[in-house]
């Protein structure tokens, strides 16, 4: 029982890996459309210190937008700050420390946000960490769940005002969860959310990138019916080689070396369906998607089950003790 429970979410998830592989050998990327100015708009990227988070606010902030860089690493934090505003002439980076394993943590960050009385536009829910050997928050959360998912839940909810009052018609708030195609192999118990039962680091990731997708879906039927201009997409960037991967088994990091550098996406190929959400014209409005190499894409059957969706929600509101909207 114990072995199945742990080698069925593994090889799911292994197997979720090789078909997007299969895809990348053929495809590298999509291509960019042009994409309009964003002077005058504010974002925020969770994660924003490296990897596909780094990329993505270099490349807001290279068409304008005030990118707030919101993360836990404060050197690399400083160093992608730097970097970003030494290329950019128009936009500007800055970075606010958070840790997305401390619900408070997260609201220490809300509240420094909203001292500063800016706008908001785009949030960027893009933090994340994948086969982490079995621990638990502050607040004693499996810790993929927190911080993959439920700080971000939490983050959205506390900034959802701020999204609402700065998006119009005609120029939508834009939210984007970082998803990934490991949600496909997601299954989520609601009763055992925090994986207390049986510990599998690749069902928890899993699980944290289904939540994602299923809360995407959820709000954005909220937003539609409040006729909020706010949207909120969740995009797969494929495989990416960053420093995600480097809690895998030393096999695992052998046999990916190679691999990784023919078939892996970079950093910033990675990030451009990140970009592509925050930024596309033709997106504007458009919410409620699961995006993939530039194009809407059916996620998986479970992430639409509009019970399951519900539920999550309500429990997550418990969890983080928000009054259920
Ligand atoms: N790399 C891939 O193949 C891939 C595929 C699908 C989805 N993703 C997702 O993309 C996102 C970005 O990952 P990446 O591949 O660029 O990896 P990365 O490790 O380079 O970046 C992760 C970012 O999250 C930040 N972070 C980690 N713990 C944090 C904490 N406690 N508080 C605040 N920030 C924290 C890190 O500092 C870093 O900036 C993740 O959500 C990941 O699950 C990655």
């Amino acid at each position: 029982m114990w072995l199945l429970s742990v080698l069925v979410p593994l090889l799911r998830l292994y197997v979720c890996g090789i078909r997007v592989l299969l895809y990348q050998m053929f495809h590298r990327s999509f291509e960019m459309p042009v994409l309009p100015k964003q002077n005058e708009r504010v974002a925020i990227v969770t994660g924003g210190t490296r990897g596909m988070g780094f990329e993505t606010a270099r490349h807001l902030a290279s068409l304008g937008m005030h990118v707030i860089i919101a993360g836990n690493e404060r050197e690399e934090g400083a160093a992608a700050v730097r970097r970003i505003n030494k290329e950019s002439s128009e936009g500007k980076a800055e970075f606010v420390f958070v840790d997305l394993t401390s619900l408070k943590s997260v609201r220490n960050f809300v509240q420094m946000f909203r001292d500063r009385a800016l706008p908001l536009h785009v949030l960027i829910n893009n933090a994340g960490t994948m086969l982490v050997p079995e621990k638990r928050t502050e607040d004693g959360f499996e810790y993929h769940f927190c911080l993959n998912y439920l700080s971000h839940f939490l983050l959205t909810n506390l900034l959802l005002d701020l999204l609402k009052k700065s998006g119009k018609n005609g120029r939508s708030s834009r939210i984007i969860n970082m998803a990934s195609a490991t949600h496909y192999a997601g299954e989520i118990n609601l009763e055992d959310l925090n994986k207390r039962t049986i510990y599998s680091s690749h069902a928890a990731y899993s699980q944290s990138k289904l939540a994602l997708v299923l809360f995407t879906y959820y709000l954005q039927e909220q937003l539609t019916a409040g006729g909020f201009a706010v949207t909120v997409n969740a995009v797969d960037p494929g495989m990416v080689d960053t420093a995600l991967y480097n809690n895998l088994w030393t096999l695992a990091q052998m046999l990916k070396k190679p691999v990784a550098s023919v078939l892996f996406r970079t950093p910033a190929e990675g990030a451009s369906i990140s970009v592509y959400a925050a930024a596309a014209s033709e997106l504007d409005g458009v919410g409620g998607c699961y995006l993939y190499n530039g194009q809407k894409t059916q996620s998986s059957d479970l992430s639409y089950d509009l019970e399951l969706q519900a539920q999550l929600w309500k429990r997550s509101c418990q969890l983080v003790g928000l009054q259920e909207a």
